[in-house]
């Protein structure tokens, strides 16, 4: 039985996937993981760990480092929350022009007011005026699946978008409205927009990328929108541009105690993905991946491994293999099962970056001792037999 442990609720629809050869457990000792938002760095591996899967795009809060050198393989569901997220940063767009936050906490104050309040209304709405979007530049940083539903979004509501993405997928390419401009640099988006938005990984070459250089680029009352991570900004850097007012507010699903305290400042509590229809996908996605890894061996959307896949077997045996990405690798395998006598019938090796995967389906069973022998090869981080 494979035990599969849960570090995040994750949604039915998803976990009802696993058959009977899978149990859900509170163990420490599961061959898989599945989990959202749950910080993994402080946690122990252990050795039966086979996968992660996140139910959901970001993965800075996992060990990826560590789980690739113990040939454990992450995954996460692009693109399955990303209409979610697109959907409140729209209202992020508005909670940036117009001080609807402001208005709302200003109205309930009328609360007893009588027949008065109709009047006090009327008085008082001048104090909440906010420019509309339509027209407006909106710089849109990260064209990935959430970055291009929020650019074409904008556009039909009225935008002119600036889109900046050196990575830029093919398959995104191809998605984005051609009325989107193509930014040549990060420096010329933050020039010429009057709303920012971010939509990058949380990284090391991304960390702090909205600072206090960055910020003198911008225009005088940008409005910043930030539905990423909270480390994409400096917030000291951040703090003094929103006391100046060259940040005119900032809208973040990312709240600390700091930002909690800055001025004109609007937190979500990390709502981005929080809707039914983006949390069974998730699920539904994140399971299928991991299901399918510690079953058959197959990877689909792993962050730290190459995409593999050979199906379902249907020889004697199969055998996964995850190693560094070295040469020799290939051969020193082959000819470990060959001075055995095993036959290979398919096989498939592939590499991401420091590592890669081999799958193997051979003639006959594959016993203790050839795993232990494979084991033993320099390189070989983990070997798995799933039949
Ligand atoms: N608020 C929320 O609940 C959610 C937040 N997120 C955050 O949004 C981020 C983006 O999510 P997706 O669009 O689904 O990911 P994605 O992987 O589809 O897109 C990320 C894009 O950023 C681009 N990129 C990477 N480095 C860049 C750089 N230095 N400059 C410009 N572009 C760069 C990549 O080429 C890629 O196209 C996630 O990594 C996560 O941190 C994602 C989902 C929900
Ligand atoms: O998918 C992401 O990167 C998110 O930030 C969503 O996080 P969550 O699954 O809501 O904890």
């Amino acid at each position: 039985m494979y035990k599969i442990k849960t570090l995040n609720n994750i949604a039915e629809e998803g976990l009802n996937l696993f058959n009977d050869k899978f149990e859900i457990v509170d163990d420490a000792d599961a061959n898989g993981i599945l989990l959202r938002s749950y910080k993994m760095h402080d946690m122990e591996l252990p050795d039966n760990l086979e996968a992660i899967g996140r139910a959901g795009a970001g993965v800075n809060n996992i060990p990826i480092d560590r789980c690739s050198e113990k040939g454990i393989v992450v995954f996460n569901t692009p693109g399955a929350n990303a209409n979610a997220v697109k959907e409140l940063v729209m209202a992020g767009l508005l909670l940036a022009s117009r001080d609807i936050t402001g208005a709302i906490d200003w109205a309930k104050t009328l609360k007893g007011k009588g027949e008065e309040v109709a009047k006090l209304v009327e008085a008082g709405k001048s104090n909440f005026v906010g420019p509309e979007i339509k027209g407006k530049t909106l710089g849109v940083i990260g064209l990935g699946a959430i970055g291009v539903l929020v650019a074409n979004a904008a556009k039909g509501l009225g935008m002119q978008v600036l889109g900046y993405d050196p990575f830029i997928s093919v398959e995104s390419a191809w998605e984005l409205n051609h009325n989107i401009q193509k930014s040549d640099s990060l420096d010329e988006l933050f020039m010429k927009s009057d709303y920012i938005t971010i939509h990058v990984p949380l990284m090391d070459a991304t960390k702090g990328m909205i600072n206090e250089e960055k910020i003198n680029l911008m225009k005088d009352g940008v409005r910043l929108l930030n539905f990423s991570r909270a480390g994409l900004c400096n917030d000291a850097d951040l703090e003094k541009a929103l006391e100046s007012g060259k940040v005119a507010r900032y809208i973040t699903d990312f709240p600390y105690d700091k930002v909690l305290n800055m001025k004109n400042v609007v937190c979500i509590p990390h709502l981005g993905a929080s809707t039914p229809e983006s949390e069974v996908n998730c699920a539904v996605m994140a399971v299928s991946e991991v299901k399918d890894y510690i079953e058959n061996g197959n990877i689909t959307n792993s962050v730290n491994y190459p995409e593999c896949n050979m199906g379902v077997c249907n020889n004697a045996g199969r055998i996964a293999v995850n190693h560094k990405n070295i040469p020799y690798m290939v051969s020193n395998i082959t000819t470990a099962l060959a001075s055995k006598n095993i036959n290979i019938i398919d096989m498939i090796n592939k590499s991401k970056k420091d590592w890669a995967y081999t799958l193997i389906d051979v003639e006959s069973k594959i016993t203790d001792e050839i795993v232990d022998g494979l084991k033993e090869i320099e390189g070989i981080v983990k070997v798995r037999v799933l039949k």
